[in-house]
């Protein structure tokens, strides 16, 4: 094993001293308990939360903020946001930064995910007009974390790109590279001296697939089986001009790592068919394999099936040649290596059918349309979002196949939680369950030596889950959204998963007794 792992008997709940062993040896002897394998985190393992910009800060025109392409969604087209509303005000953390942090110290975290608004710092998204109060509220956020040894963990792209730069074509503009190269100096220079662990983007396959052309993302464009792609590759190319800007410019002084977080929940073929396996493994590389292999895969460029399905579907279709090609070499070789982790969202698992087609989903592109079924099993319990059940050893499942797949690279897990619907408990028992089988999974894909180190559930606190507004929760925190001060709450699992931390393991008889928060002396 990788990991700590000590021999335990039920009364102990922490590394095992003598003393502590004699004594429950003797309560064993006495009372006829059974000794049983207690696994544990490492003691350097991170274990935080994670959040983005746009879904909790609010303050969406002060200070001089920029506009970026969710406050133009939202304020151009009222109906779109499920509950009809926006992220004008959210969570308020803008103005409650003190108040999270405060949350993070109770909840006995060691690192915070957020993002920074690329249009708060840089109005027009142009490196050459900074915003000083921008920059000055992320500096009072990373100060105030820092003050209390919580690592942060920066997203520079979560999604909600400057307007002005969308209004020049956003990221399928090959300029973005350059836009997003300059604005990454921007975040380093002022930030790397306390930040050492850097995302450059979020969620490639949300960006470009739901943005450029499954309408579910801003900008909610439906760029005909083009602009998919034309996304894909700037935005690879500009992660990893970002990765050598840090490596060769301020690594040498700043010392930190700059990684990409993906999507990778675990598709599993329905059945061993060679077409269902076919199936499966198309969905892996449209989601998440034309983002990770080029930079991951010891051979680097894209999926090879993926180019092949969508040069024959080009063809098909009359175009006079491919819409997806391959990086070139001098870029395949710049690409490939570019990062020093690779941060993994993971929630759920989904079954893949060549046949079945309960629901359709189009890989790669929906003019690449390969109808491939898929489906959430019956049997798995659903939340209050309609793409997240709870599945068996889902994350084992998803990180195995990484480390298999990408030589095993260093993980963070940067995103996994769980949605409840608003008017819900606070005693949130099935957020807990999904926890705890999470947590579970974790020890299980230490054991199997997958490099691990660190965890960020989704999310601290309630906040504006993009085209599905305040419909969903899943915060450890509630935020009280009739309330202009927008108090937070906390939710059992908070109390949960501050016992984990505290103590390593996962204690399957904790039930806090009442839902206080406090901080913790020796956190
Ligand atoms: C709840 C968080 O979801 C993240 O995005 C997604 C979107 C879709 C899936 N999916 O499995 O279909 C997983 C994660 C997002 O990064 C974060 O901002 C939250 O909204």
């Amino acid at each position: 094993m990788t990991y700590a792992s000590i021999k335990t008997v039920n009364c102990l709940h922490g590394p095992v001293d003598m003393k502590s062993l004699v004594l429950c040896l003797l309560a064993v002897a006495c009372h006829g308990s059974t000794v049983k394998q207690q696994r544990r985190f490492p003691d350097d393992f991170l274990f935080g939360a994670a959040t983005s910009a746009y879904q909790i800060e609010g303050a969406w025109n002060e200070d001089g903020k920029g506009e970026n392409i969710w406050d133009r969604l939202v304020h151009t087209n009222p109906t779109v946001i499920q509950d009809l509303t926006t992220g004008d005000v959210a969570a308020d953390s803008y103005h409650n930064y003190k108040r999270d942090v405060e949350m993070m110290r109770e909840l006995g975290l060691n690192a915070y995910r957020f993002s920074i608004s690329w249009a708060r710092i840089l109005p027009t998204g142009m490196a050459n007009e900074i915003n000083p109060a921008g920059v000055a509220y992320y500096n009072n956020l990373i100060n105030e974390m820092v003050k209390y040894n919580i690592t942060p963990m920066v997203t520079l792209y979560h999604w909600d790109l400057p307007q002005k730069l969308q209004d020049l074509g956003g990221l399928i503009n090959p300029l973005f590279t350059e836009w997003y190269e300059d604005y990454a100096r921007v975040v380093f220079e002022n930030f790397g001296d306390r930040v050492k662990l850097f995302i450059t983007f979020n969620e490639p396959s949300q960006i470009c697939f739901e943005g450029f052309e499954y309408m579910n993302k801003a900008p909610l464009l439906n760029t005909f089986g083009v602009g998919v792609y034309l996304c894909a590759k700037h935005l690879v190319l500009a992660h990893a001009r970002a990765y050598h800007l840090y490596n060769t410019e301020f690594k040498p002084t700043q010392g930190g790592q700059c990684g990409i977080t993906i999507s990778v929940n675990w598709f599993e073929a329905d059945t061993d068919s060679a077409e269902d396996l076919m199936a499966a493994e198309l969905m892996r590389q449209s989601q998440w394999g034309i983002y990770a292999d080029p930079i991951f895969s010891a051979e680097g460029g894209l999926p090879r099936e993926l180019l092949d399905r969508v040069a024959e579907k080009s063809a098909q279709q009359g175009f006079p040649r491919t819409r997806l090609s391959d990086f070139n070499e001098e870029e395949k070789a710049f690409i490939k290596g570019a990062a020093d982790f690779f941060g993994v969202n993971h929630y759920t698992t989904v079954k893949v059918s060549a046949t079945e087609h309960k629901q359709v989903y189009s890989v790669p592109s929906m003019l690449d349309d390969v109808n491939v079924g898929f489906y959430w099993p019956e049997e798995n319990p659903k939340s209050a979002s309609p793409w997240l059940s709870m599945a068996p050893n889902s994350i084992y499942h998803a990180l195995t196949h990484l480390k298999e797949k990408y030589n095993n690279p260093k993980i963070y897990i940067t995103e996994n939680g769980w949605a409840t619907y608003r008017n819900s408990s606070l005693i949130d028992n099935d957020r807990i369950t999904y926890y705890r089988a999470a947590w579970e999974s974790m020890l299980n894909t230490l054991d199997a030596g997958v490099n691990l180190k660190g965890y960020m559930v989704w999310s601290l606190l309630d906040n504006m889950e993009w085209l599905e507004g305040y419909i969903p929760c899943l915060g450890l925190y509630q935020v009280d959204y009739q309330d202009p001060a927008r108090t937070r709450v906390a939710r059992k699992s908070a109390l949960v998963y501050k016992h984990l931390i505290k103590n390593r393991y996962i204690d399957y008889e904790y039930e806090p007794g009442n839902l206080t928060m406090t901080i913790d002396d020796g956190f």
